[in-house]
């Protein structure tokens, strides 16, 4: 499933290239705003309580669970997150079985003044471009669909357009190859991609392996404040969060329940 989500995330990025060829885009990303360094945002503990950093995705569906939430109005969702108490917003542009867009991350970036993380299938430096001129802080490379030479080359050009990355692993290899490529926030998806298995104990397996002053962010399965109390008793840094807030009726109650939770 990854390997296909990854081949028509890049099919659907050649399409745009054609309307907006690479160097005309380069030159748009490189003249918008300069990107919050949200390495240094998330590796900085709350000032104002014990729990840990929420990163709150907005999602309509995804292909493990089907249609989750209209969000007609991405912006509003975003800014109830901001408004709870979210340190980032992650936003799926994903178009094809998550149903978001490049312009769902345009309409978040106006929203909110933290962070925004690019969610998507990333395998090409165009889709970084794209990330940057839609103002995005920080993207998402995921190891597991990448070559080992291939991620370093993507982080590297991530962090030349002033980019933060959240580098994705699932097991203790994977864990190896992102901190070859220098990752500075390591996170670990507690859903099996390849399969969408839940593995929620993987998160405390794997923490030991991410050293001190890397972000440790606990990926997804998220449903009530205890879930989150325990990825932060495991040493999360941050918690990302997405379908418990997008079928939640006050997410902004809930993202301040679950950034108190410690
Ligand atoms: O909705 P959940 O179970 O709270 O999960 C959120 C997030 O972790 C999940 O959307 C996700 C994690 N890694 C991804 C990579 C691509 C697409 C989606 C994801």
């Amino acid at each position: 499933m990854l390997d296909a989500l990854t081949a028509g995330a890049l099919e659907d990025a050649a399409r745009r290239r054609e309307q907006l060829p690479a160097d005309r885009l380069e030159a748009i990303a490189l003249q918008s705003r300069t990107p919050l360094d949200a390495a240094s945002l998330l590796s900085t503990p709350k000032a104002d309580s014990p729990g840990p950093h929420i990163i709150a995705e907005v999602k309509r569906a995804s292909p493990s669970k089907g249609p989750l939430a209209d969000i007609p109005e991405p912006a509003a969702l975003a800014s109830s997150y901001a408004a709870g108490g979210a340190s980032a917003i992650s936003v799926l542009t994903e178009e094809r079985r998550f149903l978001g867009s490049l312009d769902d991350l345009r309409a978040v970036r106006e929203a909110v003044q933290v962070p925004v993380l690019r969610k998507d299938f990333i395998a090409d430096e165009y889709q970084l471009l794209e990330a940057r001129a839609f103002g995005a802080d920080i993207v998402l490379l995921i190891v597991a669909s990448l070559e080992p030479a291939r991620l370093v080359q993507l982080h590297r050009f991530a962090n030349g357009l002033g980019l933060s990355v959240l580098v994705e692993v699932h097991d203790e290899r994977e864990i190896d190859a992102a901190l070859a490529a220098d990752a500075r926030i390591l996170g670990v998806n507690t859903r099996d991609l390849k399969t969408f298995t839940m593995h929620p104990e993987r998160f405390a397996e794997l923490r030991e392996r991410i050293p001190a002053g890397t972000v440790a962010v606990a990926e997804s399965g998220v449903r009530s404040a205890a879930d989150v109390a325990r990825y932060r008793q495991d040493g999360a840094d941050a918690v990302l969060v997405g379908e418990a807030l997008v079928t939640d009726g006050d997410p902004a109650s809930r993202v301040r329940e679950f950034g108190r939770a410690a």
